[in-house]
């Protein structure tokens, strides 16, 4: 059977922020039912990379396609959950009405009480967001990105700040939607994430990709995904 078009193409993709280079010629992709995972140190580039992906910045160079359309566009927004690093633009709102009111803005969103009860928000659907902790925050934002069904979700390190309960609640999440035939571009610092979930794997380093691969075929030399991290990366750029 041929492969199927991808969801996100990106290539080529170079931008310059506040005078400096931040990504240099990336390329990337993500197919339908796979999940790649961004990995980089901090201040590598994964954030720039998913604005760009969003419409958020305009890039200097190369070619980004989601869903077939140009970022930014109604044909991309569409399709397309995002969970950003942090959502502090909730504020007040509490968790379940948040949900209830973003699952009516979807032709055919997922039940908001279903996903509550299976991110471990029904314990806090009530409280106001600030109040939240952190770990509780990243749920309802995770919740949120998830809710109107989309086919490709970027999730900015989603499991930072989670207890081991809430990341594998999240972690079976993101395996049965990838199942359904969702894309997922994930970032995260966790190398357990990397292995456990992704299909295939991206190190950024100073906004260029150093390896990309299957976590089998970056350890076919015996090195753990961590060392190969290490190895391939530099300190976090400031
Ligand atoms: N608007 C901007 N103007 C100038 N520089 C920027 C801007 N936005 C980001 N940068 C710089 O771009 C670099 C990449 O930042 P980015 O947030 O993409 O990194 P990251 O890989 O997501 O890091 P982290 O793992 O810490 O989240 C950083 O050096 C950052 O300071």
């Amino acid at each position: 059977m041929p492969e199927p078009d991808p969801a996100l193409t990106i290539e080529g993709l170079s931008v310059r922020l506040g005078g400096r280079r931040i990504l240099s010629e990336v390329n990337l992709g993500v197919q339908p039912g796979r999940l790649t995972a961004l990995l980089g140190p901090n201040g590598a580039g994964k954030t720039t990379l998913i604005r760009c992906c969003a419409g958020l910045i305009t890039p200097d160079g190369g070619r980004i396609s989601v869903l077939g359309a140009a970022p930014g566009t109604p044909a991309a927004l569409a399709g397309v959950g995002m969970m950003p690093q942090s959502t502090g633009a909730w504020s007040g709102v509490r968790p379940g009405e948040l949900l209830r009111y973003l699952s009516s803005l979807y032709g055919e969103p997922h039940d908001p009480a279903v996903l509550q009860a299976r991110l471990g928000i029904d314990a806090y659907a009530r409280i106001p967001y600030r109040r939240l902790s952190g770990g509780q925050q990243q749920a309802v934002n995770l919740a949120g990105a998830l809710i109107g069904r989309p086919k490709l979700i970027f999730l900015d390190e989603p499991t930072a700040g989670m207890d081991p309960h809430a990341r594998r609640a999240t972690w079976g999440l993101l395996r049965e939607l990838r199942t359904a035939g969702v894309a997922i571009l994930l970032t995260t610092h966790a190398m357990e994430e990397a292995e456990a979930l992704a299909d295939q794997v991206s190190i950024l380093d100073g906004g260029v990709i150093k390896i990309a691969g299957t976590v089998a075929e970056l350890t076919a030399g015996g090195a753990s995904l961590e060392e190969i991290f290490l190895s391939s990366t530099h300190p976090g750029t400031p």
